[in-house]
């Protein structure tokens, strides 16, 4: 199909008579890693809610792979391509990382009509443990894993949708520089395998080896678009982050 994956125009959304996003038009091509920033409270969650459902916009529209999105439920657009993965891991503390990682796989595969993926439930959620180097620990339980496991085990539920875009929120916070990098080369990876992105992130050295395109909100606008080294010596966006 040809045009943007996501085509979000002039999205708008209020709380009360707080505006927490204003006009914000964001297209992003098939296959890009796009870097979503700004600082605390300038709406990139508020705008990521919109885009998943888990909020309505109230003006403009958001649309993906050709749909239009603007009141589907969230789990109507997961079905459509569109995952996320969480800063806050919610894994099922009593499952094994293979049974919680087949919830999803199920789920997608119902909610895409499908009767479920059969004998290929238990292959398809090694297949994803694998991918992200916890092949080795499928029967143990998430209280067992440490915290960049956590991470991966979000990013393989994320990933059993079979998702065409992947937003990555803040997935790498409190992880230290090696742990950084062993997350990014994941994400890397996925890309190559086709999977089209947008990164939220504070941690400025990931988001600038990562994305190819780098977007700044501030109080609920945004304030510049285009490739993240012209980008972060822009003068708005200098002085947002500085508070000038
Ligand atoms: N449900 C809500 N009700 C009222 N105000 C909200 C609600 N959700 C977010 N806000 C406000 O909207 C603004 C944008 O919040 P949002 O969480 O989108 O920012 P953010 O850029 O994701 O911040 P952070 O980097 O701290 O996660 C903030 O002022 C926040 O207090």
């Amino acid at each position: 199909m040809s045009g943007p994956l996501l085509d979000v125009a002039a999205v708008g959304k209020r709380f009360g008579g707080f505006v927490a996003l204003s006009d914000i038009t964001l297209a992003v091509p098939r296959g890009e890693r796009l870097g979503l920033i700004g600082p605390n409270g300038s709406g990139k969650s508020t705008l990521v809610n919109c885009i998943c459902g888990t909020l309505r916009n109230d003006a403009g529209s958001v649309t993906f792979n050709g749909h239009r999105l603007d009141g589907l439920p969230a789990h109507r657009r997961t079905r459509l391509g569109l995952a996320r993965s969480f800063q806050l891991p919610r894994p099922f503390h009593t499952m094994t990382l293979a049974e919680n990682v087949q919830v999803p796989i199920l789920y997608a595969a119902r909610s895409r009509g499908h009767r479920g993926p059969g004998s290929g439930l238990r292959d398809g959620a090694e297949a994803l443990l694998d991918m992200v180097g916890l092949g080795g620990k499928a029967h143990q339980r998430p209280a067992d894993l440490t915290q960049i496991e956590m991470r991966k085990l979000e990013l393989a539920k994320a990933m059993a949708s079979d998702p065409q875009m992947l937003i990555a929120d803040e997935v790498m916070a409190g992880l230290s520089h090696r742990e950084v990098d062993e997350i990014l080369a994941m994400l890397l990876k996925l890309n190559e395998s086709g999977i089209t992105f947008i990164m939220i992130e504070h941690i400025m050295r990931a988001v600038l080896a990562f994305s190819q395109r780098l977007v700044v909100l501030v109080a609920g606008r945004k304030i510049a678009d285009g490739p993240p080294h012209e980008v972060i010596r822009d003068d708005d966006v200098v002085a947002a982050y500085l508070g000038r």
